[in-house]
C-alpha cells in the first residue's frame, strides 16, 4: 500500500544545486542556475530581481509544480523527486500555502466559503471548519461582513488578504508567495509585506514571497537578490 499523507517534521523549506530549462527552439532556456536555498520556520525571505531573472520559476519549483532539471527540493526533509504524483499533490495540500500573483479566487463565492471549499474538498467537519476560516479571516482584517462578499465587491488589497487566509487555512510549513503588491499601491502593499511578516512570526511558516517592489525590502528578515537564474 502506497503512504500518501508524509510524517515529518517542520523544517521549512530546502533547495540545493537546483537546475531549470524550458524549451527554447532548438536550444534550452536556463531559468534557474545552481540555485540554493534554506529558509527556516517562522523566516521571512524575499526574492527580489528584475523581470526574467527566475523568480517565478523559482517559486514554481518550490511549489513543486515544476520538476527540476537536477538538484533536490525538500519540503520539510522530504525529497520531493523522489516522491509520486499523488504523494507530491499530498504534500502540497498538506505542507504547502500558495499565493499566486493572479487573484485565483472564484467569482461565485464569498470571502469565507473561498475558503470552505477547500474543507469540502478534505471533508472535515463543516461547523468546525467555518469558525476557523472566519478567524483566519478576521486575522488578516476582514470583518464579518466583508467576509459575506464575493472577489468583485472587494478592494484589491482585500482579496490579497482572501488569498492569504486561504493559503494558511491548510496550515502550511511553507508559505511561498508571487508579487503579493502588484496591483496595490505603497501604503496598502506595505500593509500586505506587514501582514505576511506577522504570519511568518505567529504561524511558523517559512515564508517567500517573490517582488520587485524594492521599497518593501526593509520589512522581511533576509533578502535575496536573483539575476539570470541564479541567486546572488
Ligand atoms: N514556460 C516557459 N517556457 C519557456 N521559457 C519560459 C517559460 N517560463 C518562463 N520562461 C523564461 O524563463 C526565464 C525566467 O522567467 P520567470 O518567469 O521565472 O522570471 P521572473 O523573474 O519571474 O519574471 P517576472 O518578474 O517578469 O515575472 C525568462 O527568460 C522567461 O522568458
Amino acid at each position: 500500500m502506497t503512504t500518501t499523507t508524509v510524517q515529518c517534521t517542520r523544517t521549512g523549506l530546502a533547495l540545493r544545486d537546483v537546475t531549470l530549462t524550458y524549451p527554447d527552439g532548438e536550444a534550452r532556456l536556463t531559468a534557474l542556475d545552481r540555485v540554493s536555498l534554506t529558509v527556516a520556520p517562522g523566516e521571512f525571505t524575499a526574492v527580489a530581481g528584475p523581470s526574467g531573472s527566475g523568480k517565478s520559476s523559482l517559486l514554481a519549483v518550490a511549489a513543486t509544480l515544476l520538476r527540476p532539471d537536477s538538484g533536490s527540493v525538500l519540503i520539510d526533509g522530504q525529497e520531493v523527486g523522489a516522491l509520486s504524483e499523488k504523494a507530491r499533490s499530498a504534500l502540497r495540500r498538506e505542507r504547502l500555502g500558495i499565493v499566486f500573483q493572479q487573484s485565483n479566487l472564484l467569482a461565485s463565492l464569498t470571502a469565507v466559503e473561498q475558503l470552505l471549499v477547500l474543507e469540502s474538498v478534505r471533508g472535515g467537519k463543516p461547523r468546525a471548519a467555518r469558525e476557523r476560516a472566519e478567524a483566519l479571516l478576521a486575522s488578516v482584517g476582514l470583518d464579518a461582513s466583508k467576509q459575506r462578499r464575493r472577489p468583485h465587491q472587494l478592494s484589491g488589497g482585500e482579496r490579497q488578504r482572501v488569498n492569504i487566509a486561504r493559503a494558511l487555512f491548510g496550515e502550511p510549513s511553507v508559505l511561498l508567495v508571487d508579487e503579493p503588491t502588484s496591483a496595490l499601491d505603497h501604503e496598502r502593499g506595505a500593509q500586505i509585506v506587514d501582514l505576511l511578516a506577522t504570519i511568518t512570526r505567529d504561524h511558523g511558516t517559512a515564508t517567500v514571497m517573490v517582488t520587485h517592489d524594492r521599497d518593501l525590502l526593509d520589512r522581511v528578515d533576509r533578502v535575496l537578490a536573483m539575476h539570470d537564474g541564479r541567486l546572488v
